[in-house]
């Protein structure tokens, strides 16, 4: 049995030169990244741009057509991709779940990295204490106890939060109201302060969507990559502007980004 847990050295993810095709189509073409240890990264495009085909790659669901992808120092296609999913952190608050869970058990399953509880599994006190931790920690207290079915979606999204070394987060604002953001946005930028280890990978459409802890970014257009880098240099007026084939004006303030059409 191949051993998939995270290697210590290397980066999180290495994608290289990659293509994704389907149906004759590239829904990615020549794609590089790396990610490393304490880097979070957006990723960022119009409908359509290819950022869910990556963000799978990068969380070891799919494999690309060409090239090679290494999640956590494994290769993808040569490794069993089941088990190294359970060492990604992947948050979807779209994400389906069958049975009436309580907030609590879906964070534990966090422990057991699988999506249902386990039978007859029990968490030991640390594990409790580090469940409710992050419960209080993403201001979800009040609802603990609540079924995961009565959530609504922004809830449920910040309710999927276990800490893994890799967190994926696929559009993890949508839906929320303002405040619901601005916690989620916190709560984010606190637990990468304090797992400076920790490597993230968001997607969004929405620059007013980046948690102000973002280091680097990513523009894709129509399958391409467009810029990547450190934030500076990739989230400027002209290329997001050319990412989003609109004129738009990017400003930082307090370390937070805001996008307006630019007549
Ligand atoms: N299995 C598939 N077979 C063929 N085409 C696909 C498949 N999955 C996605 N696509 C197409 O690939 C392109 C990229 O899709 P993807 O979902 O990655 O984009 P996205 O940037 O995440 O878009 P959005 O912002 O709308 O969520 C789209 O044109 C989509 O219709």
């Amino acid at each position: 049995m191949i051993d998939s847990r995270p290697t210590e050295t290397g980066p999180v993810l290495r994608v290289t030169d990659i293509d994704v095709v389907r149906d004759g189509n590239y829904l990615l073409q020549s794609i590089s990244l790396e990610v490393h240890r304490g880097q979070h990264w957006a990723l960022l495009g119009a409908n359509g741009a290819g950022k869910s085909t990556l963000l799978n790659l990068l969380g070891a669901v799919n494999h690309p057509t060409r090239g090679a992808v290494e999640v956590l120092g494994h290769r993808l296609g040569r490794v069993d991709m089941r088990q190294l999913r359970s060492y990604v952190g992947h948050i979807n608050p779209r994400h389906p779940l069958q049975s009436p869970l309580r907030v609590r058990d879906v964070v534990l399953t966090g422990a057991t990295n699988t999506t249902e509880p386990v039978p007859r599994w029990q968490p030991t006190d640390e594990q409790s204490r580090q469940a409710d931790r992050l419960i209080g920690m993403l201001g979800m207290a009040g609802k603990t106890d609540a079924r995961w079915n009565t959530l609504s979606q922004g809830e449920r999204g910040r309710a999927l939060m276990p800490l893994p070394r890799l967190l994926l987060l696929d559009e993890p604002a949508t839906g929320l109201d303002l405040a619901a953001r601005e916690q989620l946005l916190t709560s984010l930028d606190a637990l990468r302060a304090e797992h400076p280890d920790l490597a993230t990978v968001l997607v969004t459409h929405h620059l007013e969507e980046l948690p102000a802890s973002t280091t680097h970014a990513m523009l894709l257009r129509e399958g391409r990559c467009l810029a990547a880098g450190e934030v500076a240099d990739v989230l400027t007026t002209d290329e997001v502007s050319k990412c989003f084939d609109h004129p738009v004006r990017i400003t930082r303030t307090g370390g937070r980004w805001h996008a307006r059409a630019d007549r």
